[in-house]
């Protein structure tokens, strides 16, 4: 149990089973932000080109580790990205080597950097029966990508048309849902029986899509899956202080520089992993929920993916309101903060 006082915690490091780092000149800036708060992180394989092969999380995972400070004890897990052209054998071994941890299924022009997904899924059937095979969980970016589908449905959609009969033919397949928006989804994952988790975002705990569209357009709180109704808002709200083991945190910190974001066409994503922690502790403070903050950072996840949770504990303590940049420079250029729009009381000490 959390060491527990109105004004103080203490809980296990927490680890962010969904993030975004990069490559380049915004990894060297981003993967600091992140080692030095989390003990582990699923680092995603959206590069440009896509992280596909083995070898390829292997290069990708010492770049990484090249601006990980001394002493962080930071952990990236790696993915690789499904094509359908990926070949079982390569994923099989890369999981028994300890390369990597989980692989991405994003559907073809779901979201940024996702042209190689996959189109036709019964092409990657061989490649998920060898995955549920020897337990290698699938991580999904949970959107249809057929443009007659509106795009607050699109994730409610995607659950019908392709993650019920993956997980109908593959019932032994370890799934995350990554990056759930709705009640649909947080309904569907609480009701299956096994091999089903998913992942909830810092953001998406704290707006709905009135955030993004009353007001004046606000592209930093533009991501994908868009932020939907309140009342989706609650339900995922619910969902991570249930203390219920299968909804766990995954920041989907995606960094993209504001000259990227504030385009006709601008980017989609948040950049969080400066003020997660302390965005959620004014959370569940409010909810009243404290006690299940440590489930949702730092147990749960581990527990799904089979790892041990983080031996160090971090200490969040109430107090005046936390400041954090609004940005921060990398050599690629600004990069804006995730602003929770309510001042924030809880730092990690
Ligand atoms: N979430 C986002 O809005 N963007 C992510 C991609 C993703 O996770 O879908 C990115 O790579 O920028
Ligand atoms: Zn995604
Ligand atoms: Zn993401």
């Amino acid at each position: 149990m959390p060491k527990e006082s109105p004004d103080r915690i203490t809980i296990r490091r927490p680890d962010d089973w969904h993030l975004h780092l990069r490559d380049g000149d915004m990894m060297a800036a981003v993967t600091p932000e992140t080692a030095t708060r989390f003990g582990r992180a699923i680092v995603m394989p959206n590069l440009v080109p896509p992280v596909v092969t083995g070898a390829q999380a292997a290069a990708y995972r010492d770049r990484i580790m090249a601006h990980v400070p001394e002493g962080s004890g930071f952990r990236p897990l790696m993915t690789c990205y499904l094509t359908e052209d990926t070949d079982p054998e390569d994923l099989a071994r890369a999981y028994a080597d300890g390369i990597i941890t989980a692989v991405k299924l994003y559907p073809a022009g779901a979201t940024t950097n996702s042209a190689s997904g996959v189109k036709d899924f019964d092409k990657v059937r061989p490649v998920l029966e060898r995955m549920a095979e020897i337990g290698l969980p699938l991580c999904v970016h949970g959107e249809v990508t057929d443009p007659s589908v509106d795009i607050f449905d699109r994730e409610a959609v995607f659950i019908d048309r392709v993650l019920k009969p993956i997980r109908k033919k593959t019932p032994d397949l370890r799934i995350v849902m990554e990056h759930v928006t709705t009640e649909n989804a947080v309904d569907y994952v609480r009701d299956s029986r096994a091999n089903l988790a998913a992942t909830i975002t810092t953001h998406h705990l704290i707006i709905n899509r009135n955030h993004i569209l009353s007001g004046g357009i606000k592209p930093h709180y533009y991501c994908l899956p868009v932020a939907k109704r309140e009342k989706h808002r609650i339900a995922l709200v619910a969902a991570a202080i249930s203390g219920d083991k299968r909804f766990f945190l995954g920041t989907d910190s995606a960094p993209h520089t504001d000259a990227n974001k504030l385009l006709p066409c601008g980017c989609a994503g948040c950049f969080t992993a400066i003020n997660t922690m302390s965005c959620l502790a004014e959370v569940f403070d409010a909810a009243g929920a404290m006690h299940q903050l440590e489930n949702f950072t730092s147990l749960a996840g581990a527990r799904y993916y089979g790892l041990e949770p983080n031996e160090e504990t971090i200490t969040l303590v109430k107090g005046e309101p936390v400041t954090y940049p609004a940005r921060i420079d990398t050599a690629e250029g600004p990069v804006t903060v995730f602003d929770p729009g309510f001042p924030l009381h809880w730092r990690v000490e």
